[in-house]
């Protein structure tokens, strides 16, 4: 059991966020740190398992924002490991849209069924951003507000789905426009052992680095002036001079963390004010393709009364030609109703819709596979969802430090909040601004050396600043009394 190690800086969670942070301070000159990961692996809500003969993504799947102007980091690390990926058109989508007889909506009604929606869609942000309105789902009915199947599966793929916003996203302005699906045996997650190889000791794909610390469940921060104490599940007891914390919104507002002292109330309501989105892609195996295929079929609409009840379809033909796979996508309220149920019986739903769109005489899937990022307790949903007017206060808020310990991913990105590219850049962010408070806090100790010298005590270097102080009381009670250290104001 390890007890009481101090690093430097310990990172909680090894998702990109934590990895491209704990990178950065590598690269910097920290080596002294330490990365503790709650579940068996790396790569947090970047996830591949193997189904149906085929490597899928459990979690992001898409490089959301490609082509633009500026270019995606994260498409650059993609290109540079030679990620295999593949370009997604959704624009034909629209016009792929079934009802529940297996009849194809004629364009034009979809056509027009999608203008109405965009309509009311920019309608209610109007309404919105004057005040009109409060921003809760359904919210007032208006001639626009969608009431039959295609209106609703319309109105599920524009809001649900970020490929359909009305309102400009940073990602699609700053990155561009096109979305590539990552169709890769070692799966979107190499990307991040590529990352970890740059500083962490790895021998055949494996990181085998003790700075590395799997199944470590971090329940308690204890943390003061003074530095941080860190205590796992397993009883284990580590202290570092600063944290890095990357877990998610969802885990945030759990109570998987107890935080002593507890964290500021500006800090918890800043928690508490953004959404999470739970966003879950079931993925079936058949024995045969009984769907129409081609680029212009890959993704097809199911519309039914119930407002996300299997509406959004993809065929995995186009990634993995022959695999024989259909992926259908629910999100929040369906998203936790089939968590909770066996995978049988969403089996049964999942081929109930189906049947409708194909015949009866379609074949039952041979396997299924039902993520579970809700009932995660390292996750507790997908990604962040901040409301669509929302004050900046409220980002800065959940970004900013609390003493020593500093927040970092997706969560945290001002632009890019809810992808990998967002997660990625917070965690280089955040280890920016922690490096900047440590070089602070190193000019402080340079001088005060002479201030301590005269208590005859002890000389503090910037590597035991910390540490030092804890084992002695008179700089101890200088750096209490707020003359030293870093400001009093931040607890
Ligand atoms: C289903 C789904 C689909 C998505 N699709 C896309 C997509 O197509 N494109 C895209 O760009 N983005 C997508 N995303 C979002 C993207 O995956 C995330 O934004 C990004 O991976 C978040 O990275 P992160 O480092 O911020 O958090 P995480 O990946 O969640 O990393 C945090 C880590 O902290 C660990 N942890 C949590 N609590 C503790 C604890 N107490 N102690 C120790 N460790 C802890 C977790 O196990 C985890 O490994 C999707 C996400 C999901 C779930």
């Amino acid at each position: 059991m390890d007890s009481a190690s101090r690093s430097a800086v310990i990172i909680i969670g090894a998702g990109v966020s934590g990895v491209s942070a704990a990178k950065v301070l590598a690269e910097n000159g920290i080596s002294d740190l330490l990365i503790l990961e709650a579940s068996d692996r790396i790569g947090g809500r970047i996830r591949k398992e193997s189904f149906g003969g085929v490597s899928v993504e459990l979690g992001a799947g898409w490089i959301a924002g490609v082509g633009g102007k500026a270019s995606n980091p994260v498409w650059e690390i993609a290109a540079k490991f030679g990620l295999r990926t593949c370009f997604s058109d959704y624009s034909n989508a629209r016009y792929n849209i079934y009802d529940q007889s297996g009849k194809i909506f004629p364009s034009g009604i979809a056509a027009d069924s999608y203008n109405k929606a965009v309509d009311s869609a920019i309608q209610r942000l109007r309404d919105l951003e004057s005040n009109c309105i409060e921003d809760v789902p359904g919210g007032t009915e208006s001639p626009l507000t969608p009431k039959t199947p295609i209106e609703l599966a319309i109105d599920f793929i524009l809001h649900d789905f970020e490929m359909a916003e009305v309102e400009p996203i940073s990602t699609y302005v700053d990155f561009g426009e096109r979305e590539f699906l990552v169709a890769d045996e070692r799966g979107y997650e190499y990307l991040l052992y590529k990352m970890a190889e740059d500083f962490l000791f790895t021998s055949e794909g494996k990181i085998l680095d003790n700075r590395l610390k799997l199944n470590k469940v971090v329940r308690e921060l204890q943390h003061s002036r003074n530095g941080v104490t860190v205590k796992t599940e397993d009883g284990c007891i580590y202290e570092a001079n600063y944290v890095i914390l990357s877990a998610s919104i969802g885990v945030l507002q759990s109570d998987l963390i107890y935080f002593r002292p507890p964290l500021p109330r500006w800090k918890t309501e800043a928690i508490e004010k953004c959404d999470v989105t739970v966003y879950t892609k079931i993925f079936l195996k058949f024995p045969y393709k009984f769907w129409p295929c081609g680029p212009d079929k890959e993704f097809f609409i199911y519309a039914h009364e119930r407002r996300g009840y299997y509406t959004f379809w993809q065929h995995m033909e186009n990634a993995y030609p022959g695999s024989n796979i259909l992926v259908v996508t629910l999100t929040n309220g369906e998203s936790k109703r089939v968590e909770t149920q066996s995978d049988d019986e969403t089996l049964k739903e999942a081929m109930g819709v189906l049947r409708d769109m194909f015949g009866p005489e379609i074949p039952t899937a041979t396997d299924i596979l039902v993520p579970r990022w809700w009932n995660n307790r390292f996750q507790r949903g997908s990604y962040s969802n901040y409301p669509i007017i929302s004050d900046n206060q409220v980002i800065n808020d959940i970004k900013a430090p609390v003493g020593r310990v500093f927040f970092t991913g997706e969560h945290t990105s001002e632009r890019f909040n809810g992808y990998v590219h967002g997660g990625y850049l917070a965690g280089i962010d955040t280890s920016k601004a922690l490096l900047e408070e440590m070089r602070k806090d190193e000019n402080k100790s340079f001088l005060r050396e002479p201030l301590l010298a005269s208590t005859g005590s002890l000389t503090l270097t910037s590597s035991n600043t910390v540490s030092s102080l804890q084992k002695c009381d008179v700089p101890t009670q200088l750096y209490l009394s707020g003359k030293l250290g870093i400001p009093g104001a931040i607890l």
